[in-house]
C-alpha cells in the first residue's frame, strides 16, 4: 500500500480561515487547507512552509499540529496533518500555480466543496475556537 503524506496549513485571521481551490487539473475537486505532500526527507514544517511559498508566494511559520486524518482506499492511504500556521499579519497572498484563495469565516456549516476529509477539522475549528 502506497502511503502518501501531506500537511494542510490551517490560517487564521480576523475569525476567518484561508482556503485554497483545487485546480481543475489535480482531482478532487474543491476547496482544501493549502499545502501538499511531504517529499522524502523533508520534516512536516519545512515541506509546508516549502508548499506556501510555491503557492501563495508568502514565507511562513508552521507551528504545532492541530489535526491528523487518514483516509484509504484499496490503493493508497493519504495521512493528512493539520497544521497551525502564522503569516506576518501584512503578508500578500499571491496565487502562483493558478488556485483561488479565499478567507471563510469560521462558524456553522463547513463551507460547500470543503474536501470531505476536511469535515471533522472543520469542526474542531469550530469547536475549539480562535488561537
Ligand atoms: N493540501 C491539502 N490536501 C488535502 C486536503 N484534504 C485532502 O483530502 N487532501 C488530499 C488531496 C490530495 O489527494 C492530497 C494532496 O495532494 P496534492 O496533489 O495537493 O499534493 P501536491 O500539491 O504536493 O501535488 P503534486 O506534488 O502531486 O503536484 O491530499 C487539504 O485540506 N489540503
Amino acid at each position: 500500500m502506497k502511503i502518501i503524506t501531506v500537511v494542510a496549513a490551517v490560517i487564521r485571521r480576523e475569525g476567518k480561515v484561508l482556503l485554497a481551490s483545487r485546480p481543475a487539473s489535480k482531482p478532487p475537486l474543491g476547496w482544501e487547507f493549502p499545502g501538499g505532500k511531504v517529499e522524502p526527507g523533508e520534516n512536516f514544517n519545512a515541506a509546508l512552509r516549502r508548499e506556501l511559498l510555491e503557492e501563495l508566494g508568502v514565507d511562513s511559520v508552521p507551528a504545532d499540529r492541530l489535526y491528523k486524518v487518514v483516509t484509504r482506499n484499496a490503493e493508497r492511504e493519504i495521512r493528512l496533518h493539520f497544521i497551525r500556521t502564522l503569516l506576518a499579519p501584512d503578508a500578500k497572498i499571491v496565487p502562483k500555480e493558478g488556485q483561488e484563495f479565499r478567507w471563510v469565516e469560521l462558524s456553522g456549516e463547513a463551507p460547500e466543496g470543503l474536501l470531505a476529509p476536511d469535515l471533522p477539522v472543520w469542526n474542531f475549528l469550530i469547536n475549539f475556537g480562535r488561537p
